[in-house]
């Protein structure tokens, strides 16, 4: 075993990659807090600020999975149209049947320049997610609370305040609404067959009102929708706990680019064109499993040094104080305070390991189990 893969393998460097994720990503949510003043101040200073912050977060977490855990993602798409990616707005399009599918997203992002200003539409609960959720709140993504009766009016508002955006940005729209599990895909095919759809093998069934009022709202403004299918070879479930540990993964995306005129206007016809799609994208992913390729030429997307240099930084930043306090703690050798100490730690621990959970699909919604939806 090299030092590499021991280092990968102690629990400390994993105590404190956490520490430094959790203690960084709360000292940048202050800072997010505090530019509240310069939103009324000037707007776009402020939401460009905020993306340099929310930056210094996710390019955390890709570090975590281009650096550590040295996963490279093959990349199937159209070379002449690489070059419009990251220089334009637009929707992404993406299967949800990963645990960590959204941090494949957030990896091309960082490779395109939109990593901080990167957005999606999602479920509400995760607003209240530490450092990320809080974040996301300052970075303008789109909450939703999975109920048309209350997201047929928010989303619209939030979509319209992305119009104006200062900098590009790819807003990431998960259809299925929900993680894939046997169960949701049962229940979705039996939906599929009500509406005399035809059945979809690797997706569920795509909810398709939100994808109506994401094209609608941000004509205009947006020129694409991406067409993102992901998927690992030899049915490898990626976790975030395996790519704390430093376990390489080996995924393969295929991006099609589509120009967002292509997509109709009128709610019914833009519904079907997006079942069209998710049966094209089910092709994409039996030919991948059977063939072990996507359709189209691989090109390169090497990562950069922007998320490693960023992670070094940060650690520098708040190991320097930890390492200060523990050896005042030692040297005061007061009983209570590191009593004291060791119940912080536990609580710390126990926010994280929730965080955590919160990718997990074992502990997944049930949006998605009945046919009538509700979360
Ligand atoms: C080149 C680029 C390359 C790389 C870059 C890639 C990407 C990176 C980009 C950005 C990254 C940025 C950030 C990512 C980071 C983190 C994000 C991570 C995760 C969060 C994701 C989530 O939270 S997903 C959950 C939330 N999101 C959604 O739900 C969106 C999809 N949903 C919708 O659009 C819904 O329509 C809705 C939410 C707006 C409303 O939902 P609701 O359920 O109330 O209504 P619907 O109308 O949709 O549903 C009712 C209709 O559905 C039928 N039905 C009933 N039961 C089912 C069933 N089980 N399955 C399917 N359909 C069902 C029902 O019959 C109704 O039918 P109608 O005919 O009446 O419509
Ligand atoms: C340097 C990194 C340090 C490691 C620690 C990183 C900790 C990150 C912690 C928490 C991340 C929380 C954000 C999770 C985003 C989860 C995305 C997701 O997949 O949500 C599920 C949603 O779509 C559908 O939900 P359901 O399937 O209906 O339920």
């Amino acid at each position: 075993m090299g030092l590499g893969e021991c280092l990968k393998s102690q629990v400390l460097c994993h105590v404190l990659i956490s520490y430094v994720f959790l203690a960084s990503g709360l000292l940048i949510n202050l800072l997010q807090l505090c530019t509240l003043p310069v939103w009324w101040l000037n707007k776009s200073l402020a939401r460009r600020i905020n993306c340099r912050l929310g930056y210094c977060i996710s390019s955390q977490a890709v570090a975590l999975l281009d650096w550590w855990s040295g996963t490279e993602c093959t990349l199937y798409t159209d070379p002449k149209m690489y070059p419009l990616f990251g220089n334009e707005n637009g929707i992404v399009v993406l299967n949800h049947s990963f645990e960590i599918d959204f941090l494949f997203g957030w990896s091309f992002c960082e490779r395109f320049g939109v990593l901080g200003s990167s957005k999606a539409v999602v479920k509400k609960e995760l607003a209240y997610v530490p450092v990320i959720g809080w974040m996301w709140y300052f970075t303008e993504l789109v909450f939703c609370t999975r109920k048309w009766e209350e997201d047929r009016i928010t989303v619209p508002q939030s979509l319209q305040k992305l119009r104006d955006s200062p900098e590009n940005f790819l807003l990431l729209l998960y259809c299925e609404g929900t993680r894939f599990t046997a169960q949701k895909h049962r229940i979705s095919m039996e939906v599929a067959e009500k509406k005399g759809l035809p059945k979809l093998k690797h997706h569920l069934l795509p909810r398709t009102k939100g994808f109506w009022v994401t094209v609608q709202n941000l004509r205009g403004s947006v020129t694409a929708v991406y067409d993102l299918t992901l998927n690992f070879r030899n049915n490898e479930s990626p976790s975030l706990l395996g790519v704390l540990r430093g376990k390489k993964y080996h995924p393969a995306l295929y991006v099609r680019r589509i120009p967002l005129e292509s997509i109709p206007e009128g709610e019914a016809e833009c519904a079907a064109w997006l079942h069209k799609l998710y049966q094209e994208k089910d092709g994409f992913q039996e030919q991948y499993i059977q063939t072990g390729r996507y359709p189209g030429p691989i090109v390169s997307a090497p990562r950069r040094l922007g998320p490693l240099i960023n992670w070094l930084c940060w650690s520098a930043l708040v190991l320097f104080p930890l390492g200060a306090f523990l050896v005042s703690l030692l040297s005061s050798g007061s009983t209570l305070t590191i009593l004291a100490s060791l119940a912080f730690c536990y609580g710390a621990s126990l926010l994280l390991r929730w965080m955590i959970g919160q990718t997990e699909i074992s502990r997944s919604s049930g949006y998605g189990n009945k046919v009538n939806s509700s979360s």
